[in-house]
């Protein structure tokens, strides 16, 4: 395990408080600070004055003799605790769903088109800005979203609201501006193996080929979004190293992508984890440009959505209800389900513009359709105090 995937708990922060963590730049920054600080700490004895050095290792808020010496200032520090774990967190999250269409490609049982088009109609209502509508990609490939072309031209488009739709090729551009997509989005692999599974190309081939479509999307004045998927792990290669995931991210931006969303396509990305793939990308990206895609399959993703809000990022993908997975990533599961995102962000006094009893009403409605439980625990614990 490395240093960045140790957990640190909130007991350390009170005496890195005191004058470290508004100056750092960075997690990383502050976990070094926070192992220095914690390795050392001098406490004044009570018994007879002297002053002692007190050798703990990662345990300090555990040590007795620190506890009590911290207590002077705790008093004082604790006041101001919570702005500062909270450190520069954004003031509004634009949520992307996905659930229409990242929830629905794994879906087993057909969904019919008018439901899409009603669920979609649903998220608008509550509030969403974005939802990403389908894909216009190989129905042999995704026989779930066959009926894109029926869905796109289905929805009745609110003004200021984006339906962005995923194109893997010229031939999905071309479909999907027959239809009236806005919006496309492109996606690329920072693993070599899901690429091939995924769109049956290398990932430097499947960047040649976005030139084509990003380009020809720029001509249409159409806005493009650009994934980048297996940012933390690959079902086949095991972990990712960052600097795969920032090239990626880099040569979709430079090709005019105006947001990259960084998925963690299996869902196996840690706090730590995912603060050393942001920090590697951040350069090349500018980070109002970057959004963070997270499944839940190990119930990580609201952890992993925090500390990339407190490195600086404000753009979130989820899915109502937690719906998705990927057809082609044996073992993911769903997406951090967007209710849970949007109770958890009203919580911390972030803006959304999700009313989340609406957004709730979406989800009973998909989940009443697919015949199972919805799959987000914010709306069965709020459900089940309502019944
Ligand atoms: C990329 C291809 C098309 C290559 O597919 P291919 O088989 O290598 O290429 P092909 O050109 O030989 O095409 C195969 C057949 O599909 C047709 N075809 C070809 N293109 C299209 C098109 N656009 N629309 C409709 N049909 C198309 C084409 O005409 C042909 O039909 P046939 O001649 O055999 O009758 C295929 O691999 C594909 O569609 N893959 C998409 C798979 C997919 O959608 N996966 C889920 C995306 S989720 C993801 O990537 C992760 C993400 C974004 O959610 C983020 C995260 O969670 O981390």
């Amino acid at each position: 395990m490395s240093s960045l995937e140790e957990p640190l708990g909130l007991g350390d922060l009170p005496k890195l408080s005191i004058n470290r963590l508004g100056s750092l730049s960075s997690p990383r920054a502050y976990r070094r600070a926070a192992a220095d600080d914690r390795s050392t700490h001098k406490y004044n004895n009570s018994s007879n004055g002297s002053t002692q050095m007190v050798f703990h290792g990662n345990s300090h808020a555990w040590h007795p003799q620190c506890r009590q010496a911290d207590a002077s200032f705790d008093a004082v520090e604790l006041r101001d605790l919570p702005r500062k774990v909270m450190w520069d967190l954004p003031s509004f999250v634009k949520i992307v769903e996905v659930g229409p269409r990242d929830g629905l490609q794994n879906e087993k049982g057909n969904v019919p088109t008018s439901v899409k088009i009603q669920l979609i109609h649903e998220l608008v209502a509550a509030g969403l800005s974005v939802v990403e509508a389908t894909s216009f990609v190989s129905p042999k490939w995704v026989p779930q979203l066959a009926d894109a072309k029926e869905v796109l031209k289905g929805i009745q488009q609110v003004p200021d609201v984006r339906y962005p739709v995923l194109t893997p090729n010229l031939r999905g551009f071309e479909a999907a501006v027959a239809a009236g997509a806005k919006e496309i989005a492109v996606f690329a692999s920072a693993s070599e193996s899901f690429s091939k599974s995924n769109i049956n190309c290398t990932t430097d081939e499947s960047l040649f080929r976005y030139r084509g479509v990003t380009a020809a999307a720029k001509k249409h004045g159409l806005l493009i979004r650009g994934y980048v998927s297996c940012v933390i792990g690959c079902p086949v290669e095991g972990a990712i190293d960052p600097s795969k995931v920032a090239y990626v991210a880099k040569e979709l931006y430079n090709m005019g992508c105006s947001e990259i969303s960084l998925g963690d396509t299996i869902g196996v990305g840690t706090p730590g984890s995912v603060a050393a793939m942001l920090e590697a990308v951040m350069p090349f990206v500018p980070v109002d440009k970057i959004a963070v895609h997270f499944h839940d399959t190990y119930g990580q993703a609201l952890a992993n959505i925090l500390v990339s809000l407190q490195m600086g990022i404000s753009i979130v993908d989820s899915s109502v209800s937690g719906l998705g997975g990927c057809p082609y990533a044996k073992g993911a599961t769903g997406n951090v389900a967007t209710e849970d995102v949007v109770y958890m962000l009203h919580g911390l006094g972030i803006e959304t513009n999700v009313d989340l009893n609406k957004l709730m009403e979406a989800g009973d409605y998909i989940s009443k359709h697919l015949g199972r439980p919805v799959g987000s625990k914010t709306a069965a614990a709020l459900r089940k105090l309502t019944t």
